[in-house]
């Protein structure tokens, strides 16, 4: 198996920084992953990963060769598109590492087993690669060879799936090779459910399914009975993923504006190119009539929070801190959104 890579998975000369941050911040919900980025001369998603497979000793509980994780990972993050604003490396790092804090909450305490949760990290890590910057409706409007090829059925998700196992068969890439069958078998069923459910078309049916778990949470001393069935489980994994991949409203302001800034170029972009197709322009897709602050409080107030809400209540009481931070940050962008409205009825006060 080779020599043992470099102790946060790739070289950099800022090692002892970012060692130093994983140590304090690792499971800490606001972690600066823009940070980790620099410090990682851009491998963000394989010196997160690598630290959390250290954390939580997957090394030994899977037998996965330290160089095997790191040359797998590293295959994964060059299969995001850098030049993507938002569906890059970084975010696969802020999904996984906010899955990683998650797992952490108290009330989940023995509700999963390892493999569960190497499912959920590995699904975290790879469930946008090669992302092309552009939404299912845009594949599937544009007939593009990715919506033909999986029949316009949550094109971009599947196809996420699909690189991420066909790299495992690169030469010294199987992490999975120790695993006996039916792990590996068990573990490729649960990584593709959770990756199929980040659509968001599945958005508003996997909520319901959580908040009817909630209503009936089957709950002994605030713990989670262990569940029984296979679909239970996978409801509250393939939620969880949903929530860390709909988290950045619920980060930190600092945090959360720059993913703002990301994703809105991103949409901006395909605006354009939908424009320039002469197709109908998505919504908050246009550049020049598109309001970013109000985007963000609709976003918020119809998908967001309550998600964040219903997951608040299944993991009662660790998430109160999150879901707080996310209604401060919904005031915050209904404060600029009535601001910019104000300034702008002045200003045309001013010339009439
Ligand atoms: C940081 O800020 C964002 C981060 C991610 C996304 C993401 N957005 N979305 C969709 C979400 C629902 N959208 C709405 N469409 C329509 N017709 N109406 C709406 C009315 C009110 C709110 C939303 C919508 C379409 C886009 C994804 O599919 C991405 C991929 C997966 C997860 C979330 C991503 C949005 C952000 O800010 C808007
Ligand atoms: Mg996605
Ligand atoms: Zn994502």
């Amino acid at each position: 198996e080779g020599p043992l890579p470099p102790r946060l998975g790739v070289e950099t000369p800022h090692a002892e920084q970012l060692s130093e941050l994983f140590a304090q911040s690792l499971g800490i919900w606001g972690l600066d992953i823009f940070l980790v980025d620099r410090l990682s001369c851009q491998h963000p998603l394989v010196t997160v990963v690598y630290a959390i497979a250290e954390k939580r000793d997957f090394f030994n509980k899977f037998r996965i060769h330290p160089s095997t994780l790191v040359n797998y990972f590293l295959h994964v993050e060059q299969h995001y598109k850098q030049d993507n604003p938002y569906h890059n490396a970084v975010h696969a790092a802020d999904v996984t590492q906010s899955t990683h804090v998650l797992l952490n909450a108290q009330a989940l305490d023995n509700v999963f087993s390892d493999l569960e949760i190497l499912a959920s990290i590995f699904a975290c890590a790879i469930h946008d690669v090669n992302h092309p910057g552009v939404t299912n409706q845009f594949l599937i409007n544009t007939e593009n060879e990715l919506a033909i090829m999986y029949n316009d059925a949550s094109v971009l998700e599947n196809h996420h799936c699909a690189v991420a196992f066909k790299l495992l068969q690169e030469p010294n890439s199987n992490i999975l090779r120790q695993l006996e069958d039916g792990q590996r078998k068990q573990l490729r069923k649960m990584v593709i459910d959770m990756v199929l459910a980040t659509d968001m078309s599945k958005h508003m049916s996997l909520l319901a399914d959580l908040k009817t778990m909630v209503e009936t949470k089957k709950v002994a001393g605030g713990c989670l009975l262990k569940l029984d069935n296979y679909s239970e489980k996978m409801q509250i994994m393939q939620n969880m993923v949903h929530c860390a991949d709909l988290s950045n409203p619920a980060k930190p302001m600092p945090l959360s504006s720059q993913w703002v800034t990301r994703v809105m170029e991103e949409f901006f972009s395909q605006g354009d190119r939908e424009k320039a197709l002469g197709l109908p322009v998505s919504p908050m897709c246009c550049r020049e009539t598109a309001n970013v602050e109000k985007s963000q409080v609709s976003f918020i107030d119809f998908i967001v929070h309550p998600l964040w809400e219903a997951w608040t209540e299944l993991v009662h009481p660790d998430a109160e801190h999150i879901l707080n931070t996310l209604e401060g940050n919904r005031d915050h962008y209904s404060d600029l959104s009535a601001a910019k409205e104000a300034a702008a009825a002045a200003k045309a006060g001013q010339e009439t």
